[in-house]
């Protein structure tokens, strides 16, 4: 039996609702082998970040070589990178192990509005990470950042996941739409010159905490297994609706979604 082994690069969350933890728990949940390169330890809660230390470059590089030499990952995601030295690290890295499979979600900002990028990293994102990327996932003020477009209108959506396809040079962009007040919950894909939207039902909840980290990771899971983009979106929508649905009221603020959920409506349709 062949096992899907799929690597996340990003930062963590010592509360277990987003970075790492949430990356790990997903790929455990859709039955891929899990490994982790940590970015930046991070103290926060469901309540915001405190701090965080980026972890030096170098060690940064020694575990992802320690990964690529023992346990090739079929899809890799990069979450929090917040600075330079780190995206050129990842960018080198995915380049000398002629990775295809990637999945950049590019963390700016955390819920509760403490940055987890540095202001000069943005533009090493675009023109480092961008081209090599095979389905980048940036939420509405994230896709604003990197196209320099307004978005307020699912047109807008389109526009700016076009520009950052056709002119930036990722394969493909699922621009999330999390960050509307539509009453569903619209995301659009954009790849190989086509659009594709993927929508569920808005769900009036205030503990989406780790929701992107979830779905790239999601999607990245897919991925591995050798799925399709469409459908590597597909299920990681299903499986973030569903987690959003069934979220978890831990902790005093954001509260985390829910990893079971996803195999608890598959094993009761059975
Ligand atoms: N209240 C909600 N109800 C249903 N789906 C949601 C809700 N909020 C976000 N989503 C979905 O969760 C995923 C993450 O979206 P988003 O919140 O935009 O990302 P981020 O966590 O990076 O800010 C997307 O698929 C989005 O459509
Ligand atoms: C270590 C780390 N990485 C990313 C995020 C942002 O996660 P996200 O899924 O966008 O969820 P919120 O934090 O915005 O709720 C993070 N918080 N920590």
């Amino acid at each position: 039996m062949t096992i899907p082994i799929a690597l996340t690069i990003a930062g963590t969350d010592p509360s277990g609702g987003a970075g790492i933890q949430a990356d790990l728990k997903t790929f455990h949940e859709l039955r891929v082998f899990g490994t982790s390169a940590i970015t930046a330890v991070v103290s926060q809660n469901t309540c915001g970040v405190r701090s965080f230390v980026d972890i030096d470059p170098a060690l940064i590089e020694d575990q992802l070589q320690a990964v690529f030499e023992d346990v090739p990952p079929n899809a890799v995601k990069t979450g929090m990178l917040s600075i330079v030295p780190a995206i050129e690290i990842t960018a080198k890295i995915l380049k000398q192990h002629g990775v295809s499979r990637y999945v950049m979600d590019p963390v700016m900002v955390a819920k509760s509005g403490h940055s987890l990028l540095s202001k000069e990293a943005v533009q090493s994102l675009i023109t480092m990470l961008l081209p090599l990327t095979y389905v980048t996932t940036p939420n509405i003020p994230e896709a604003e950042i990197m196209s320099n477009m307004r978005i307020s209108s699912l047109d807008d959506m389109k526009k700016a996941a076009r520009y950052l396809v056709d002119d930036c040079g990722a394969f493909a962009c699922l621009l999330k739409g999390g960050h509307m007040s539509d009453e569903n919950a619209v995301d659009v894909l954009y790849s190989e010159g086509g659009f594709e939207t993927f929508s569920s039902p808005r769900i009036a909840t205030k503990h989406t905490h780790g929701t992107g980290c979830t779905l790239s990771a999601a999607i990245t899971a897919e991925l591995a297994k050798g799925k399709s983009v469409q459908s590597s979106v597909e299920t990681a929508k299903a499986y973030i609706s569903a987690a959003i649905e069934d979220s978890l009221q831990i902790g005093h603020g954001n509260g985390p979604t829910n990893h079971w959920a996803f195999n608890d409506r598959l094993s009761n349709r059975a």
